[in-house]
């Protein structure tokens, strides 16, 4: 039997990408492709690159149709958006996996200061699991509502776990840990913005919400606060870089003394052992070429023996590994599939 899943959000870049892996896993049926705008026409007519045999059309059924006739559904929705939804679907038998930020923060307080918007129920909040299966996957298994995370926290929270595990960091006291990351425009959404249209964006590189509190800081603060099991803080500057998809961190961690590159290899190596997502290298040029296209998370480590600094260089592609290829494999825990399943591709290059 084959699940059922149905995507709301459908028509976005999120939602495409969703269609285009979830159309060659062995194991889904598209069930329902939800968008307001283009309900009614062929997912072919509007995106010519899946025309498949399926001949798939997009819809708008009521949330109770989608509800009863999906195993699991998959919200592609801008933020704010998945909450009335979210509050709907638990009622019934269907998994949710939410690729907005709704339901990330568990604090609904810290959600609403952060965010500057109502949270979602502090019992929706309390329900939902933290999706990044590297580090939590016994609990996603058990999960029926995953808040997938942002596309900047996975590759920042995937960079640092393993120095905060081993206790590998020596931050000076009262210092943040600096995080400065780079995303191609897709990171932003389909719908047109002042900041991505051509003009701005191409022959340009540019800095945002520098010493600013971009939504990601308490999301990753939340999540490294829980490995660390204390209070975590960070330095997190973002830039728009003028490419469609490709993201990366890199983190300056101070470490410990007296420990050398091989040892800290042989660390990251150990933590992430069995995780065929995550790839350990020192790479001489760490470049996105390596995972565009892949659910890969490249980790390249470098330390700097002069200084102390372990410079951390963590690449993803935001659309996959950083939301909807990394959606598929928390479908894949909760429904007790190798998490490899449809997530198999090689990067495009060059
Ligand atoms: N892009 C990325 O790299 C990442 C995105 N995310 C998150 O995933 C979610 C989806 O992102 P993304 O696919 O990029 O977003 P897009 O803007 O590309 O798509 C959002 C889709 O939601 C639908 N929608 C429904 N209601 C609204 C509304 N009120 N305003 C605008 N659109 C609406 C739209 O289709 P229609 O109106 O036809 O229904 C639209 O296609 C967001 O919460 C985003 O933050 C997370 C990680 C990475
Ligand atoms: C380039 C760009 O604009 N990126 C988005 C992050 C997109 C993402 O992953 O995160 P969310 O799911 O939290 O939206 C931003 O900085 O707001």
């Amino acid at each position: 039997m084959k699940i059922k899943a149905s995507i709301i959000g459908a028509s976005g870049y999120t939602g495409v990408e969703l269609i285009r892996l979830l159309n060659a896993h062995p194991n889904v049926k598209l069930q329902y492709l939800v968008s307001e705008n283009n309900a009614g026409s062929k997912v072919g007519d509007i995106y010519p690159h899946l025309d498949t045999a399926d001949n798939y059309s997009f819809s708008n059924p009521d949330i109770e149709a989608i509800a009863k006739n999906s195993d699991v559904v998959f919200l592609a929705l801008p933020h704010t958006k998945s909450i009335t939804a979210v509050s709907k679907l638990i009622e019934y038998n269907c998994k949710i996996i939410d690729l907005s930020s709704d339901f990330r923060l568990k604090n609904g307080a810290n959600y609403q200061k952060w965010y500057q918007h109502p949270a979602a129920s502090q019992s929706l909040l309390d329900q939902a699991v933290y999706g990044i299966p590297e580090i939590n996957a016994a609990n996603i298994k058990r999960a029926t509502l995953i808040a997938n995370p942002g596309c900047y926290p996975t590759a920042s929270i995937l960079g640092i776990a393993p120095l905060i595990k081993n206790q590998l960091l020596d931050i000076p006291l009262n210092h943040p840990l600096v995080i400065d990351a780079k995303s191609g425009v897709s990171g932003a959404g389909k719908t047109p913005n002042p900041h991505t249209h051509f003009c701005e964006v191409s022959n340009n590189f540019s800095a945002y919400q520098a010493g600013g509190i971009h939504r990601h800081i308490p999301e990753i603060e939340q999540e490294l606060g829980i490995l660390a099991g204390k209070d975590f803080t960070i330095q997190f500057t973002p830039h728009l870089i003028p490419i469609p998809r490709g993201l990366m961190a890199t983190i300056y961690a101070p470490v410990k003394k007296n420990i050398s590159q091989t040892e800290i290899i042989d660390c990251y190596k150990s933590f992430y052992q069995h995780q065929e997502f995550i790839k350990i290298n020192s790479l001489p040029r760490p470049d996105l070429k390596t995972v565009i296209g892949t659910n890969n998370c490249n980790i390249s480590l470098h330390l700097d023996q002069r200084t102390g600094y372990l410079i951390i260089i963590s690449a993803i592609d935001n659309l996959i590994k950083g939301a909807s290829g990394q959606a598929i494999q928390n479908m894949n825990l909760m429904f007790g599939l190798p998490e490899t399943s449809g997530l198999t591709q090689l990067a495009i290059y060059p």
